[in-house]
């Protein structure tokens, strides 16, 4: 008698996996490498930036007071006295009607306090001096480019957790980090499973099929921030893959295997699981694709049994193995975010489960539309390339209209969104979820 497996909510599953999320340590990298990885701490401004008043322009710094009676019919004259560009300081005083030539980025002398563009005034040389002629009023800070103006000391810049981006490097310069403090990224082992299965660089063989599986989990853990570790694939044969499945556990932080949850002949990650008494947090979800994605905790390490099916693999992984993996790298927004968007297309299937449509998302006009990609099978892979959202159709309809409103999960979005925010832990309890 083949095994009835009960569907458990989407909702549900993704809390279950939540509650076995940890955070992992933190480690040290070049600057040049940072690039890609994640905040390992806060990043708190230790100083002002700009840490001194500065000019902002190629002129003359002035003390605005000399300038209280210019006028362009009344022009006033200034003595230059000095000049400084970027990086020297000028330290003599600067007396009643005398300026200093300034470049951009200079420190402004003491007793200065704006700065005159030198398109705005008039050089000129007086019994030997230098002097510049002044037609407009000035009054204090024109021209400034004040310390702390662009942040002040203590300010946090970015949290820990967040994904380094060139500008967080900029930041990372800016403070000093030759080493930054990043999340150390999961070791994320990956097991292909499947007789039917040849290598990619194999010529097509009758009845087999190159694993692509293993090489877009390779990917998408990147994408998630986390470390890929290929470990090869199987053919269904227990024992192998008992082997291989209990031995790479011991190499990594997180396991994926692809291929062998369903209820086959040849399925025999159910069986592995037993006989390694992991405990198995579901083995079937309500949702298409991925129903069969079974999810397994051994001693603290989650073990990932996505479906062998590279739409259901993909979309697996996307809902409950990426936030494990954000979360390992300090994310307080571990899981991807949703937006609401209009649907692009109908989708005329009725929709017994939940269903995770690959799709599209552009902008017309100002909204944002979403169009299902491709064939919505499980089995298919020819949709997944162009694919940047999951378009999230709720159980319950008979179809849904082009122009409904919608809500997708953002697959290349870096902002994240807090487990609560997704999912209706209340609504749960009382037996009603929903999703968006
Ligand atoms: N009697 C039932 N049969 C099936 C059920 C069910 O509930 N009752 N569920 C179906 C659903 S839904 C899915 S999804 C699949 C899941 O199958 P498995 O996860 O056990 O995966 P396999 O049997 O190993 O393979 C399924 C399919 O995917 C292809 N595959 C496998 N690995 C790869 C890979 N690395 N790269 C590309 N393609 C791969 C494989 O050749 C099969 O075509 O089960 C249904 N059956
Ligand atoms: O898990 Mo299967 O993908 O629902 O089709
Ligand atoms: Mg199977």
């Amino acid at each position: 008698m083949v095994e009835r497996r009960k569907p458990i909510k989407v909702d549900e599953a993704i809390i279950r996996v939540m509650e076995y999320a940890e955070a992992g340590s933190v480690q040290h990298v070049p600057i040049e490498e940072s690039y890609g990885h994640f905040l390992g701490e806060d990043l708190v401004a230790d100083h002002p930036v700009p840490p001194f008043d500065r000019s902002p322009y190629d002129g003359f710094a002035i003390r605005s007071t000399d300038t209280a009676t210019a006028a362009s019919n009344n022009p006033v004259l200034v003595e230059v006295i000095g000049e400084i560009g970027a990086g020297s300081l000028f330290e003599q005083p600067v007396g009643r009607m005398q300026a200093v030539r300034i470049m951009t980025g200079a420190q402004i002398p003491e007793t200065c306090d704006a700065v005159v563009m030198f398109e705005s005034v008039k050089e000129m040389d007086v019994d030997g001096k230098k002097m510049i002629r002044v037609k407009r009023r000035f009054k204090a800070g024109d021209n400034v480019s004040f310390t702390g103006e662009d942040t002040n000391q203590g300010e946090i810049l970015a949290y820990k957790g967040t994904s380094i981006n060139p500008g967080i490097v900029a930041l990372l310069a800016t403070f000093g980090y030759k080493n930054v403090p990043v999340s150390k990224k999961p070791k994320v082992g990956i097991i292909a499973t499947g007789s039917e299965l040849l290598e990619v660089d194999q010529e097509i063989q009758p009845g087999k099929i190159r694993n692509s599986n293993a090489y877009m989990v390779y990917a998408q853990v990147e994408r998630a921030g986390g470390e890929p570790v290929y470990f090869g694939q199987f053919s269904d044969d227990f024992e192998t893959c008992f082997e291989q499945v209990t031995d790479t556990l011991e190499k990594v932080d997180i396991l994926i295997t692809t291929g062998g949850v369903s209820v086959g002949d040849y399925d025999y990650l159910p069986d592995i699981y037993e006989k390694m008494n992991a405990n198995v947090l579901f083995n079937k979800v309500g949702m298409r694709p991925g129903s069969v994605t079974t999810v397994a905790e051994k001693e603290g390490k989650l073990l990932f049994g996505l479906s062998g099916n590279p739409s259901a693999c993909y979309v697996g992984f996307e809902l409950f193995t990426r936030p494990i993996i954000r979360t390992f790298l300090h994310a307080s927004r571990p899981i991807s975010k949703k937006e609401i968007a209009i649907l692009g297309a109908d989708f005329p299937k009725p929709n017994p489960f939940d269903r995770f449509v690959r799709g599209s998302l552009s902008y017309t006009h100002g909204k944002l539309v979403a169009t299902p990609v491709g064939l919505d099978k499980s089995s298919v892979v020819s949709s997944l390339g162009e694919a940047n959202i999951l378009i999230v159709l709720p159980s319950g309809t008979r179809g849904y209209k082009q122009g409904m409103e919608v809500s997708v999960i953002l697959l290349e979005d870096q902002e994240g969104a807090t487990l609560e925010a997704v999912v209706d832990k209340e609504g749960m309890k009382k037996g009603s979820m929903s999703h968006g």
